[in-house]
This record gives structure tokens, C-alpha cells and sequence, in this order.
């Protein structure tokens, strides 16, 4: 599918996100731009987790119109679904390595799944994206020799393989101390300063706080947007 060099990463347009028939976010409508930062945050159960997965096609788009990379989501075909997730870095709160193989094998996985044939260039690359992470001498651990916040740098390394141009984070330090927390997510505004686009849901107000961006916020079925209306934060751990 075409897309153009400005075209938001994502367009939302009266969009209802739904668990099933239920409706969990109503009308809702947001763009985000080429290397944005912006968080999401909102109660336990507000719905976070169902918008992001409705961004890559986990949850059906059943009411409105939602533009993810290039690909409609409306009634998306579902062989197109691996293209459309091959434009987007998704990491989510609980590592999801394959615990009986080294890291560099979890990569080549992927990297095979995605297409990627030429062993010289999987080798640069897987290479290039561990340094990026700061675990460029971990190629031949098991993720078990891992810390989690080192494995939760192996799976930010694993979303970048195909150079997305968003990162979609659920919750991406929920699990790990402050101080680790802290390293991940310099990570991730390293990531965003070289250009790619990061949506991640959190609910360490800590981090936003120290490193303020946008906020969008699901609150009682809506999805308030920091961009054109003032909103308390406290309120949404
Ligand atoms: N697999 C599912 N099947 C049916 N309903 C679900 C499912 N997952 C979540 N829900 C419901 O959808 C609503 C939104 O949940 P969601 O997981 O999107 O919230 P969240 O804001 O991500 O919460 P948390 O901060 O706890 O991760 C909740 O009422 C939840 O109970």
C-alpha cells in the first residue's frame, strides 16, 4: 500500500473499540505523526490494551475507520495482518522470548518469519539492533542468563529488526523496578529521537512526569487527547 512521507503513523476516525460486543471506548479520534512520543494511560480496565490491540489488528475494527502504516484495518484481509504488524515494533509488559533458545536465535526467528534470507545481513543487523539496546556481547546467552530488564531490552532489540515507524508498548516496564524502568525507557526515548513514532500505554506517572509528551487518556468510555483539552492524571492509576 502507498503511503506518503507525511502521513500520520495512525489515523483513528469515530472509532468504537470493542471486547466482543461490548463497546469499551466510544468515538473515539486521533492522529499520530510521524515520530511522536505519546503515552497512554487510564485506569485498570479502561480499555488501553483493546485500542493497541485493535492498532494492529488483534481486536476487529468493527465501527469507524482506522489507518495504521498505510493498511485500513476496516474489514483488513488477514493475510495482509503480517504486513501490516511487520511496520510496527510491538512489546508488550511480560517478555515473550522463546526460553529454550539464545537471544540471537529468538532474532534470527523473526527475522526468518519476516522474510529476512541473507545470513550476512540477519547477522549485522541482529548485531545492530542488540548494541542500539546495549547487550551487544549477549548473542549466545539463554534469556534465563538475562536480568528481566535486560530481557525487556531483547524484546525492544526484536520490535526494531524491521525498522518500524511506530513502537506500540503495553505496559512495557510495568514489571521492573524504578531504576530499570528508568533505563528502559531511555531506551525508548532513544528510539523516538532517531524518528520512529512510540504510542505506550504506562501507569508510572513517574516516568511521564519526568519526561513530560502527549497523553492520551480512556476515561468513563473516551478517549481524552492532551493535545486539545486539559486533564488530571492523577486519577488514571
Ligand atoms: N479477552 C477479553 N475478553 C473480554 N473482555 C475483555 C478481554 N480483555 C479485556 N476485557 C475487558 O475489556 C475492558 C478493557 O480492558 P483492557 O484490558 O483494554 O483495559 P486496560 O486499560 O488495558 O487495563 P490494564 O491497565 O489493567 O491493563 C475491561 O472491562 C476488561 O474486563
Amino acid at each position: 500500500m502507498t503511503t506518503f512521507s507525511n502521513d500520520p503513523v495512525v489515523s483513528v476516525r469515530n472509532a468504537t473499540i470493542y471486547q466482543d460486543e461490548n463497546a469499551v471506548l466510544k468515538d473515539v479520534n486521533f492522529d499520530i505523526e510521524k515520530g511522536e512520543f505519546v503515552y497512554l494511560v487510564g485506569r485498570t480496565g479502561s480499555g488501553k490494551s483493546s485500542l493497541l490491540k485493535t492498532l494492529y489488528a488483534d481486536l476487529k475494527l468493527q465501527v469507524g475507520a482506522i489507518y495504521t502504516g498505510g493498511f485500513e484495518l476496516k474489514d483488513i484481509k488477514s493475510k495482509k495482518i503480517p504486513l501490516l504488524r511487520r511496520k510496527l515494533g510491538i512489546i508488550f509488559q511480560d517478555f515473550q522470548l522463546f526460553h529454550d533458545r539464545t537471544i540471537s536465535e529468538n532474532l534470527y526467528f523473526v527475522m526468518k518469519a519476516t522474510g529476512w534470507k541473507e545470513r550476512s545481513k540477519m547477522k549485522a543487523r541482529l548485531t545492530e539492533v542488540l548494541m542500539k539496546v546495549g547487550l551487544g556481547a549477549y548473542l549466545n546467552k539463554m534469556p534465563h542468563q538475562l536480568s528481566g530488564g535486560e530481557q525487556q531490552r531483547v524484546v525492544i532489540a526484536r520490535a526494531l529488526i524491521n525498522e518500524p515507524i511506530l513502537l506500540i508498548a503495553d505496559e512495557p516496564t510495568g514489571n521492573l523496578d524504578p531504576a530499570v524502568a528508568d533505563g528502559i525507557h531511555q531506551i525508548f526515548l532513544d528510539i523516538n529521537n532517531s524518528g520512529t513514532a512510540i504510542l505506550m500505554a504506562t501507569h508510572d506517572h513517574r516516568l511521564i512526569n519526568a519526561n513530560p509528551a502527549r497523553v492520551l487518556k480512556c476515561s468513563n468510555g473516551q478517549l481524552l487527547d492532551s493535545k486539545s483539552e486539559k486533564f488530571d492524571l492523577t486519577d488514571s492509576q
